[in-house]
């Protein structure tokens, strides 16, 4: 099912400079030279203003996107056997060693200390992710910035563990980011799961941080889910919404996955 179409429009933006990112070369722009240089792999948008990574359009950005455990990297595995796709799992192993700090585990321990903490890393890491530059024609990515912001940032500002200045300082950061910064997605895949599901998915994968997690905790992530790419209610959706029902055993999941392949690959 195809939920929705909704492109996001663009705004024109004047960003007085950008940085470099952790694996690309962002342009590097001044006012008085904007719109003037083409660095690397960007090159400033004429027609809105923001950062582009050149050859963007003729590419297709798939965003697979689901509650914790509930399959992403079994399908993401699943389709990297495909030629002409390049997959990107989230970054976790980022999350669990920053400078031999475990940002993800102090975030279960104490998200009210925590919290800012892990969300900015996890905010910089997958913004890393979307401008890196793609090595083949379709890109498949586990999760996006989006979800970062829309589901775990909002269920942590939304349980009272995030206090209001947190909150307000990542607000500023992801809105800055995504009005200057090209960042599009063609599709989102969403593998819809019962929150019991991915807590028997979490428990039998045993990842030493999750342990804490309980059932109420997925039940929350799987709401603001449902809010956000069923509903679409919440937040702004940057792309049509591809859903496949998840809560099947691996070899109906593998089934699925290959009925819908045709649909996932044409997100252009
Ligand atoms: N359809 C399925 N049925 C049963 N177990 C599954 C299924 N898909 C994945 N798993 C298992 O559930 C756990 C979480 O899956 P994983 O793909 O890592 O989820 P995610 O990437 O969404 O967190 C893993 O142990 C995986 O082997
Ligand atoms: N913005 C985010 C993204 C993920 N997490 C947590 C949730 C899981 O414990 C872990 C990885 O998620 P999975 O791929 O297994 O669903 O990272 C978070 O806290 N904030």
């Amino acid at each position: 099912m195809i939920v929705n179409s909704f492109k996001g429009l663009c705004r024109v933006v004047l960003p007085l400079y950008s940085h470099k990112s952790l694996s690309t070369n962002i342009l590097v722009r001044h006012r008085a030279a904007l719109g003037k240089h083409l660095l690397g792999h960007w090159r400033s948008s004429t027609s809105h203003g923001k950062l582009v990574r050149n050859g963007e359009g003729k590419k297709s950005v798939i965003c697979l996107e689901g509650n914790i455990a509930s399959g992403k990297t079994t399908c993401l595995e699943y389709f990297s056997k495909t030629s002409d796709i390049e997959v990107l799992t989230e970054p976790v192993s980022k999350w669990r060693n920053v400078q031999g700090c475990n940002p993800l585990g102090l975030m279960y321990q104490d998200p009210t200390r925590w919290g800012l903490t892990l969300q900015t890393y996890v905010q910089l890491t997958m913004l890393d992710q979307h401008v890196s530059p793609m090595t083949a024609p379709i890109r498949m990515m586990e999760r996006s910035i989006y979800s970062a912001k829309y589901i775990f940032v909002e269920n942590l500002y939304k349980s009272g563990k995030m206090p209001e200045v947190d909150f307000a300082v990542l607000s500023e950061w992801f809105e800055w980011i995504i009005k200057n910064i090209s960042l599009p997605v063609d599709l989102i895949v969403y593998l819809q799961t019962s929150p019991q599901t991915c807590h028997e998915r979490l428990k039998q994968r045993c990842r030493e941080e999750e342990k804490v997690i309980p059932l109420e905790y997925l039940e929350s992530i799987h709401n603001l889910y449902e809010d956000w790419l069923i509903h679409q209610k919440s937040f702004h959706v940057p792309a049509p919404v591809l859903v496949i029902p998840a809560d099947h055993d691996l070899k109906k999941m593998l089934h699925q996955f290959e009925e819908n392949r045709e649909k996932i690959l044409m997100a252009r």
